[in-house]
This record gives structure tokens, sequence and C-alpha cells, in this order.
């Protein structure tokens, strides 16, 4: 909960504001919910939500209360999925009243997201924009960005060998270049370039906004109200200062996207200059609204979660050296040393693919998934489900049962057998849920392989060392909020060869 807006404020407000959503009675109805720690008057379980790493903790509370339970914050049901049968028969079968999204106040009303289609309510105006997206990241379309997502991954590894403290924001840099090319026509100059650096900052706060209790307007929304000069309304002031982001990181590529397929500097095809060409100038206010939150979605999509499973792959490889030899030698002896591979190569790596299979399920980038909501009552096999509940999949819990991924806290693709129905169920669960699903799945693999299969092709992963020469392991700790990034770790990448070092120079300077 943040700082400017404590739980002591909490109390007063509802105790004295009399505004109580909470109804603590002890009716039938609320003793078949599904179990979950006591509650407390008024506040519920606000006080036992974990800060750090919540999926940790709901895998443990799984212990004792089974595979969903319920958590109560201000009134308003948290219920937590750690079976994965759970979360596939609520959310994938039954999709028609699973598929909705929580209503933040503070991410969607003050801040602006709510005009994202990742966060509108299931409906027309999700339906119309995710339609545009679905279509042009699809399967069938994939293949048309492959040869950019390989330019930018070898320039990516070109860049972090020459200087491996880059790491970070070469890959930032590289996944916002490959994002926001594909979906404005614009190539990114610099990793200060506004047009990354805004949707970047404006990413971190959508992550915070909707991680569940971050917020307290978000349980008191009549708190929205409060005046400005009240204590505890900083939250205000910080929601002008990031809507201004999140508009400026919608708006300013889409015109420039716009503005320029006229001087000829946009880069074709991409999601926004097809649509804008293909209206020919007819596009109503409204279709152009949803164009451009369709596709600030797929920008804000496609940049934080990539980048967090780049940075798990690198953090596992320098983990575990065996994996890297035995993928390198896949590569050697499928695609030689004559040349990088490519993402057409996949079909025939199937240990790399194990690798990529394994990255989204050691550390799935969207631990808790994004909440679902419920939009009727329902009941799952006698407990009861009530609407509006936020519905919180525990994927990295799913992923992480020791009964279905022995050792889970082992990096091991072996465990798929080379069997890739096996690393599809993985998938099913990192990606998300039933009419949710993520639609940028295939453009994200295709980024994750080529980046991948081209740092282990030429390069051999090494720990960072610290000031003393030492070498410095990552540990295995992620940071909060809905997308997670591995805690910062140094690394060291040794080229394979001349011949590998000479390849990537040349694929790197090759024009788009
Ligand atoms: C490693 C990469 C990625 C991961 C792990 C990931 C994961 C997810 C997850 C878990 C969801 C929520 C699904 C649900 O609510 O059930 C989601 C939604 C979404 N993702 Fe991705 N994603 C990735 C990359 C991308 C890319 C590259 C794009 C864009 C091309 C994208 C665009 C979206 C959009 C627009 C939504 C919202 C869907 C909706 O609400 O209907 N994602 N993603």
């Amino acid at each position: 909960m943040t700082d400017d807006l404590s739980y002591t404020t909490l109390f007063a407000a509802a105790l004295f504001g009399g505004i109580l959503l909470y109804n603590y009675s002890s009716s039938d109805r609320k003793n078949k919910l599904p179990p979950g720690p006591r509650r407390l008057p008024i506040i519920g379980n606000v006080h036992q939500m974990p800060q750090e790493e919540p999926w940790k903790v709901f895998s443990e509370w799984g212990k004792k209360y089974g595979g969903i339970m319920h958590v109560d914050i201000m009134g308003q049901s948290l219920v937590i999925i750690n079976s994965t049968k759970i979360a596939t028969d609520l959310l994938d079968r039954r999709s028609n009243i699973y598929s909705d999204r929580p209503h933040f106040v503070m991410a969607c009303d003050l801040i602006g997201y709510g005009e994202t289609f990742v966060l509108q309510p299931y409906g027309d105006n999700w339906r119309k924009q995710r339609r545009l997206v679905a279509h042009d990241f699809g399967q069938a379309m994939a293949p048309r960005y492959h040869s950019l997502q390989e330019k930018e991954a070898r320039i990516l590894v070109r860049n972090v060998l020459k200087d491996p403290s880059s790491l970070v924001s070469q890959i930032k840099l590289r996944i916002g270049i490959i994002i926001i090319r594909v979906t404005y026509g614009y190539y990114i100059q610099s990793e200060n370039d506004p047009i990354l650096t805004t949707p970047l900052t404006a990413m971190d706060n959508f992550s915070f906004s909707t991680s569940p209790g971050n917020f307290l307007v978000d349980f008191i929304p009549i708190l929205r109200h409060i005046p400005v000069w009240m204590p505890g309304s900083g939250f205000l002031k910080t929601a002008k200062e990031w809507r201004k982001i999140v508009w400026d990181a919608s708006w300013n590529p889409y015109d420039w996207c716009k503005k320029n397929l006229e001087t000829g500097k946009t880069l074709m095809p991409n999601l926004c200059g097809n649509f804008i060409s293909e209206s020919c100038g007819e596009m109503t206010q409204d279709e152009e609204d949803k164009l451009v939150w369709a596709a600030s979605s797929v920008m804000g999509g496609g940049l934080d979660t990539n980048m967090s499973s780049a940075l798990t792959f690198y953090m596992a490889m320098i983990l575990n050296p065996r994996v890297q030899a035995k993928a390198q030698a896949e590569l050697d002896a499928v695609v030689g040393k004559d040349r990088l591979p490519t993402i057409n190569d996949r079909e025939n790596l199937p240990y790399i693919r194990s690798i990529i299979a394994e990255i989204f399920r050691y550390s799935p980038a969207i631990p808790m998934c994004i909440p679902h909501a419920l939009s009727q009552d329902d009941v799952y096999e006698g407990v009861f489900l009530p609407k509006g509940a936020l519905i919180m999949p525990n994927v990295w819990h799913m992923l992480h049962d020791p009964e279905v991924y022995p050792n889970p806290m082992e990096f091991h693709p072996e465990r798929f057998n080379n069997d890739d129905a096996e690393m599809e169920k993985v998938k099913d669960l990192t990606f998300g849920f039933g009419r949710r699903f993520c639609p940028g799945k295939h453009f994200a693999e295709g980024t994750l392989f080529a980046i991948v299969a081209t740092t282990l092709a030429t390069c051999d992963i090494l720990p960072g060392l610290d000031e003393n020469g030492k070498e410095v392991m990552p540990k295995y700790k992620y940071t909060p909020g809905t997308i997670t990034f591995p805690e910062a770790f140094p690394v060291r990448l040794r080229p394979r060869s001349a011949q590998a070092q000479a390849l990537l120079a040349e694929a790197s300077t090759a024009i788009e």
C-alpha cells in the first residue's frame, strides 16, 4: 500500500466517513466461500497481504487452504487459484463469465489505463480492439517480422559482448525497438528516445497500479473525491502525473506514424500504419481511438514481459553452464558454425525450444496473471464465488508444483523430453487463460527465440565479477508488481570464436 495513504488513514476514512463497503455478516453465503486466512472486521485480510513475491506466499497458503482460496480486501473478494485444473475449469471452460477485468479505480479511471483493452471490461469495445491486434500478431502473420527480431537480437548480443554492464539497457532498447517498429513503424533512435522511455515508465506504473492492494482508492472508491489539500491525497497528484505519461505514450507514436505515412518515413508494415492506410482517411474518431488504445496495449504488452523473460534466460544460463553446453552442441550440429541461427531453424532445435519453455515455467513474467473478474455469481464444486470477485490464478505455483514438475526450482529443460505438447502446457499457463489469452504469444516466442539462439550460438554466458574479481552468482529473486523481473545481476559474455564474432558483426550491420 502506498505510504501517502496508510492503513490508519483507511480506518479513519472508513469509520468517520460512514462508507463501509464491507458487510461483515456471517450469512450462509459467506460461509460457503472458498477457505482462506481468517478475516478481521472491516479490513478483512489487508494486513496479511504479502508485499514481496506474493505468488510464493500464496503458494504456501495453498498447503493449508487448498487449490482455491478466498481473501478479503475491504470487502472486495479476491479468489486465488493454485490449481491448474480449477483455473482451467473456471477461466477456460466458463470463460463466458470469467473474462471480465477488475475495475481498478486508480489504474482505470484516475490514470487512464481503462482505455487500453488489457483493462477493458469484457464487451464490445474490448472485442473490437482485440480483433485489430489478433489479426496482426496471429501465428500466420508472425513470420513477417522474423528478420527484424533476428537483426535486433544480433545487435543486442554484439553490444552486450562489448559492454556486459549494458545487459539491462540493451534488452530494453532492442525489445523496445522491435515492438515499437511493428506497432508504429518507428525505429527508436537511442535508449533516451522519449518514444521508448515514456512507454517504459507507463509500464512500470501499470505494473504497480494493477497489483491489487497498492492503492486504497481501489477499495474505497469515494476517496477519489477527497480534496487535494487533505493529508493522504498524494495518490491524486500521482494519478495526474501518470495520466499524462499514459496519454503521451499512446498518442505520440501514433501521431508520428500517421504524419509520416505521408512523408514515407513510417516503416511498413506496422499495426497502425496498416489500418490508417486501409481506411483511406475515412476512420471515425471512435475507430481511431480504438486503434490508438489497441496499439498502446500491444506496445505495453510486448515490452516488459519479453524483457523479463530475456533477463531470466541470461540468469538461468549463468546458473546452468551444463544447459548452455548442451544447447551449443545442438546449435553446432544443426546450424553449423558458418551462419547464425534463424527463427526458421526453430523446428529443428528441440533443446532450444525446451530452454524457452523452461524459461516460461521457471519464471513466468506475469506470475499471478492479469486478474480476471467474475461477471456473475457462480458455484464451483460447492463453493460460492461472488459476482465481481477478482480471480487471480497463481501461475507461478502451478508451474512449480512438484507433483507436475519435479524439483521445480531446478532449471531443467530435459523435463519436457523434447515433447512439444508438454512445452505447450507451460505456455498455456504463462500466457493466460480463456478469452483473455495473450494475443502476442507467437510474436513473443519469436523475439525470445532469436535472442536465446543468437546468444548461445555465439557466446558463453558467464557470471559477472565483483570489485575483487570474484564471480557473483545471481539469486532467484524477483521484483514486485504485476510484471516481475529478476533482481539485477552482473553478467559476462565470452565469444565462442572469432568466426562467431565476425558473423555477429556482419549480421548486425545489415540494413533492415
Ligand atoms: C514473454 C512474453 C509475454 C508474456 C509472458 C505475456 C503474458 C500475458 C498474460 C499472462 C496476459 C494476461 C492473460 C489473461 O488475462 O488471462 C497477457 C495479455 C496480453 N498480452 Fe501478453 N505476454 C507476452 C508478450 C506479449 C506481446 C509481445 C504482446 C504484443 C504483441 C502482448 C500483448 C498482450 C495484450 C494486448 C494482452 C491483453 C489481452 C486481453 O486483455 O484481452 N503480450 N499477456
